[in-house]
């Protein structure tokens, strides 16, 4: 799919669901971000890119309410979920609690989240019992289980093989299908933003900024 480059970094083609407004933040007395403006539109998917180091994960974590040491105005809806890196189970609790305990929902509905994902009627396993990719699977089960207006992910595809990788990517494209939410997809890998993003967000320079947007089609 073709890039075309865009000068308006923020503004979303549909309605707001979130909305960050930093004049800067510093960490340890270094800035690490500059003024940044950013607008999330209810459905789209942005994917945030740059290189390492450059604030991707501090940018998400402000908007997530994890990072609170910075002034300005952050918007957020109270229906929020992340997606992290590393699946971030209850390594004691089987399946269906690691989804019905953070998340308050039915064992019926934890059991329709599992079928989702491919583990139904497999509740009762630990997250030790199953491989990566199925723990990554759960993870973003619970994610979209909360059913939330906000999804903030942090990598979520990353160090899984070529084949693992498309799969999880299809499957958060089915997810994403039966429901209304606004993700923000921290990345590093260009294919995947072009494959899954609306839009393209690139953080740069020293304290980093939003460079540029680029929008996919
Ligand atoms: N709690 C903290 N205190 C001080 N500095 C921090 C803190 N958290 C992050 N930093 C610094 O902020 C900068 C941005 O880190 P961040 O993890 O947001 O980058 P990133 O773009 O997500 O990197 P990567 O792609 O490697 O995950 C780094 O220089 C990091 O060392």
């Amino acid at each position: 799919m073709a890039l075309r480059l865009v000068h308006d970094a923020t503004a979303p083609a549909r309605d707001a669901v979130a909305r960050l407004s930093l004049p800067g933040l510093s960490l340890g007395g270094t800035p690490i971000l500059g003024p940044i403006d950013l607008t999330l539109g209810r459905g789209e998917t942005v994917a945030l890119t740059g290189p390492s180091g450059i604030g991707k994960s501090t940018l998400l974590r402000v908007l997530a309410g994890i990072e609170t040491r910075h002034r300005g105005q952050v918007d957020r809806p109270a229906r929020l979920a992340m997606v992290f890196q590393e699946p971030v189970l209850l390594p004691w609790r089987n399946l269906r609690d690691n989804l019905l305990i953070p998340l308050r929902i039915s064992a019926d509905k934890a059991e329709v989240a599992l079928a989702e994902v491919g583990l139904g009627g497999r509740g009762d396993r630990f997250p030790g019992q199953l491989s990566l990719g199925q723990q990554r699977r759960i993870a973003l089960a619970r994610a979209f289980a909360g059913e939330p207006d906000l999804l903030l992910m942090d990598e979520p595809f990353v160090s899984l093989d070529a084949a693992l990788a498309d799969e999880m990517m299809s499957l958060f494209e089915r997810l994403r299908a039966k429901r209304t939410v606004t993700t923000l997809l921290v990345t590093h890998a260009p294919e995947e933003a072009r494959r899954l993003a609306d839009r393209i967000l690139l953080l740069e320079g020293n304290p980093a900024r939003l460079a540029a947007s680029q929008q996919t089609g």
